[in-house]
């Protein structure tokens, strides 16, 4: 044999050896998914904002509720659904080196979200973001925001009561006044507030900009630079209309704050408290960074609030069984004579376990936040491409008929130890997962359970009664708003009841100014 040859046969063996890990892998299959069509895959599922929750949350779950993970593909990409708890914790938590990417979304770029961490690329401006939340959200912090949070679940209950058939005005200023306080500060007292026009102009900028990774724009990028005539272009026109009230959300409340500052009038904030930092530390953060990091937090944090409170109302409505347990065990342990406090919960478990109902029945946020790999993988024989959407399925891990019987049923004695429920784990995956796991959670946890507790402890909800003398029922229907490609929360459609103190005690109460 010539040393060519020999040379030769060395040389392919070489590059087979480097290479046999990634062809291997290549040859794997891909997860398993539901037919699609040839051309567009599942994209028709993809375009509309419920479509794409309702096909990914339920449907999937239920069509391939045995397989752990599927993919769906729409051009382009493909899409990897993790539909068990465990699933989601072996990729997203341990390998969460590998899956702690976001895509790229041209349109929020557009608007001017580019600061928002939701929305980052994993590097070293999402760490940094990381870090911004980390230090003003960590679970010891977050303590000394409940006394906030207390004041103004008591107004909540009062504001329930002025309003006894709808319930979702009372509880989105709940949610919007506690962020504004945190954030800004700022002790708002009505939606003509300054700070919340602002906000709320700006984040109508995600519910008018199409459903969110899936326009024409995130298929075909080069449209943005198209001229406004050019089709395909309706969303980015949309886009650069909501850039100026995205500016504004940024650059406004830094300037107020800063110039407070600078009077030594400023209140503690998450805003004052970074500005602050900036000073001290000569610029290490950048301002940029800073402004989009409060920004970002009415759109993460108040509307997936909302839209828990709602859900928790509406299972009030349709079980008025669970509401009666969770009142009772509040009258053992709290009493009559006062509201219940944070040091009470640990002495309320039935109250805990339907909080923690209320998160598995109907998630607010019911796939999540996307992720996205970084790299190729492989998972118990199935290959995972680089650059794959990876989406964990909260509402389909909630659904999971192995961990939670009956699952569609609102049944909070699911979590009690047996024999008195049947010892089944809490949800977590509302909150997501690894290294994007919700930062906001120790806040979001707080709020949500003190709300629930007060309105338990002070009003009942029940059907409201229509002119015909009859109850009426709400339709179980939700909307939903993207928040990131394929995924956003969802709130259910409004809905008509009844609320009123639950007795003459709680009705004295509830006049009492100091309430
Ligand atoms: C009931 C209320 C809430 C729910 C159900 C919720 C749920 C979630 C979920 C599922 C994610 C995606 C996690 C992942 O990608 O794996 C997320 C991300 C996020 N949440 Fe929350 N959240 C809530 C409240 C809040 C609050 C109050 C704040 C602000 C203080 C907040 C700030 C954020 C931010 C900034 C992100 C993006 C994190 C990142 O990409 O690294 N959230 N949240």
């Amino acid at each position: 044999m010539s040393t060519y040859v020999i040379l030769y046969i060395i040389c392919v063996s070489v590059t087979l050896w480097r290479y046999r890990r990634l062809l291997s892998r290549r040859y794997l299959p891909l997860p398993p998914g539901p037919p699609a069509d040839p051309i567009i895959g599942h994209s028709a599922q993809f375009l509309k904002r419920n479509k794409a929750i309702t096909f990914i949350s339920s449907r999937m779950f239920t069509v391939h509720g045995s397989r752990p993970v599927i993919h769906l593909k729409v051009p382009g990409r493909t899409i990897i659904i993790l539909n068990t708890v465990e699933a989601a914790i072996n990729l997203l938590d341990k390998r969460s080196a590998n899956y702690s990417d976001r895509s790229k979304l041209p349109l929020y770029d557009i608007m001017g979200w580019n600061a928002n961490l939701g929305f980052l690329p994993y590097g070293k401006r999402f760490q940094k973001h990381r870090r911004l939340f980390q230090e003003y959200f960590s679970r010891a912090k977050c303590n000394s925001y409940q006394s906030v949070q207390l004041k103004q679940a008591r107004l909540l209950v009062k504001q329930l009561a002025k309003n006894p058939e709808c319930c979702s005005d009372a509880l989105q200023w709940f949610a919007t006044s506690i962020v504004m306080h945190i954030v800004y500060g700022r002790d708002v007292i009505s939606d003509d507030d300054i700070f919340v026009k602002i906000v709320k102009d700006a984040a109508e900028g995600f519910h008018s900009c199409g459903s969110a990774g899936n326009t024409t724009v995130d298929l075909l990028p080069f449209l943005q630079y198209m001229p406004s005539w050019f089709p395909g272009t309706y969303y980015v026109k949309k886009a650069h209309s909501y850039k100026a009230a995205t500016k504004k959300v940024h650059d406004l409340p830094y300037e107020i704050i800063k110039s407070q500052l600078g009077d030594g009038v400023a209140s503690p904030s998450y805003l004052s408290y970074h500005i602050e930092r900036l000073y001290q530390n000569d610029g290490l953060e950048v301002i940029d960074d800073i402004k989009g990091s409060a920004a970002t937090i009415y759109t993460a944090g108040g509307e997936t609030t909302w839209s828990t409170l709602l859900i928790f109302a509406l299972a009030m409505v349709l079980h008025p069984d669970c509401q009666r347990e969770a009142q009772e065990e509040m009258d053992r342990v709290v009493g009559s004579g006062r509201l219940p406090e944070f040091s009470d919960r640990p002495s309320l478990p039935y109250v805990e376990c339907l909080v923690q109902e209320v998160h598995r029945w109907n998630s607010s946020v019911p796939i999540g936040i996307p992720h996205r790999s970084m790299e190729d993988d492989t998972y118990n024989g199935m290959f995972i491409p680089k650059g794959s959407i990876v989406i964990a399925n909260t509402r389909g891990i909630s659904l999971d008929e192995s961990v939670y019987l009956e699952p569609y049923q609102f049944y909070p004695s699911r979590f009690l130890p047996k024999p008195q429920g049947s010892g089944e784990p809490y949800i977590t995956a509302h909150f997501g997962f690894g290294r994007q796991v919700c930062p906001g959670r120790y806040l979001a946890d707080d709020k949500v359970w003190i709300a629930i507790a007060s309105t338990l402890a002070m009003l009942s909800i029940s059907k409201a009664v229509g002119k015909d003398g009859k109850e009426i029922t709400p339709d179980f229907k939700f909307n939903a708003h993207m928040i990131n490609a394929s995924s956003g929360s969802r709130h259910p459609s409004p809905f008509v009841c009844n609320i009123k103190p639950r007795n003459e005690a709680t009705a004295s109460t509830l006049m009492e100014p100091e309430l």
